[in-house]
């Protein structure tokens, strides 16, 4: 596995061009700061009526409509939801696409799915960080930066990953590593990650301890930080010196108790499981059920956010993290 670093790519090949960066929300801001301040032409392409314009004019930006940016760039970077992409790219971006240009994501959803048909006289490129927008800006500005993935869908120039990388670069995530992959290996394994570990997993595992607690009598405090404020801890461990790193850090109790007890935790059927909702993505079952979601109005995905919000952990969680100075 090739991983590209800062050496391994030149900047040249920007030089001449002007990037548009499509939204200004969690990805577009991190993004087109870091792209500018490595010295990029970059202009930002929102809606006039929405929170973006002014927060990107704030920020010494130059800010058009979605319309007049992709008219204007020679690359197009799209980093609105996923789920709205494909309107906005058919009315908006779609008719400013002109032979050579390159229409680039951040992450291979719509292409691989196919809501995005693009023509074929343009370059479909990828770069993707491996983390969320505030973290993109946070390391940029701390010298370093979070790693990410290139790929290349359809290179009608002959330069398509060349530029796609150094994007990659000027955003810092070079300074990590950027990894090669396709469009349907980002999608379909960062679906499966933010559903089964990252955001869905960690979530449920992290509720179900700290009830099983409550429900036992202890107090909520006390659960909470063994459930939930641990865990960054120990991930950090992790993230820094991997698994083996981290258990060397715990205490042999506790390394004990974990090896022995984890499988009973992540049980034959919950692997069963995950292989079925990957199964699920991989034949765009997931992507349908999200389309048919939006068409209505996300009546599910509002449900399940009051309900989230209402629960004993994040009322606690809440309590606990301004008593202790970590939220304001
Ligand atoms: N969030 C993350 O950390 C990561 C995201 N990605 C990918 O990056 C891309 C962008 O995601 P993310 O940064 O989370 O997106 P956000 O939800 O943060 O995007 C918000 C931006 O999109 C604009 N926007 C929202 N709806 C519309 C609309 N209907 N028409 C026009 N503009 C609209 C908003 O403008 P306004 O202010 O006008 O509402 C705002 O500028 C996605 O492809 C995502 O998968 C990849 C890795 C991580
Ligand atoms: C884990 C969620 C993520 O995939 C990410 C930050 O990388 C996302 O799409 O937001």
């Amino acid at each position: 596995m090739k991983i590209y670093h800062e050496k391994d790519i030149d900047m040249g090949v920007l030089e001449d061009k002007t990037i548009a960066v499509i939204g200004y929300g969690s990805q577009g801001r991190a993004q087109a700061l870091n792209m500018r301040d490595s010295g990029l032409n970059v202009i930002v392409g929102v809606r006039k009526d929405g929170k973006s314009w002014n927060i990107a004019k704030n920020d010494g930006m130059e800010v058009t409509t979605i319309e007049d940016a992709s008219k204007r760039a020679d690359i197009v970077h799209v980093l609105i939801p996923d789920e709205v992409q494909p309107k906005v790219y058919e009315k908006y971006i779609k008719s400013g696409l002109e032979d050579g240009n390159t229409l680039s994501f951040s992450h291979g959803y719509n292409i691989h799915f196919k809501n995005i048909i693009p023509p074929k006289n343009v370059n479909v490129t990828m770069i993707a960080p491996k983390g969320p927008g505030a973290m993109v800006r946070r390391t940029y500005k701390e010298g370093f930066g979070i790693p990410a993935l290139v790929a290349v869908e359809v290179d009608v120039t002959g330069d398509a990953l060349d530029q796609a990388l150094a994007m990659g670069k000027a955003c810092g995530f070079a300074r990590a590593g950027i990894l090669r992959t396709t469009f349907k290996e980002e999608t379909e394994t960062d679906l499966f990650g933010e559903q089964v570990v990252l955001c869905g997993g960690v979530t449920e595992l992290i509720k179900a301890a700290f009830d099983t607690l409550v429900e036992a009598g202890y107090q909520p405090e006390i659960a909470y930080f063994e459930t939930c404020h641990e865990l960054k801890l120990i991930i950090d461990l992790i993230y820094e010196k991997g698994l083996t790193g981290m258990w060397k850090n715990v205490s042999n109790t506790a390394e004990y108790g974990g090896l022995t007890r984890r499988e009973r935790v992540i049980s034959q059927e919950v692997r069963n499981e995950m292989k079925k909702i990957l199964k699920e993505i991989q034949k765009g079952e997931f992507a349908r059920e999200w389309a048919l979601e939006n068409q209505v109005g996300r009546p599910v995905l509002k449900r399940l956010r009051e309900i989230e919000k209402e629960l004993k952990i994040e009322k606690v969680g809440s309590k606990l993290r301004k008593l202790c100075g970590l939220e304001k």
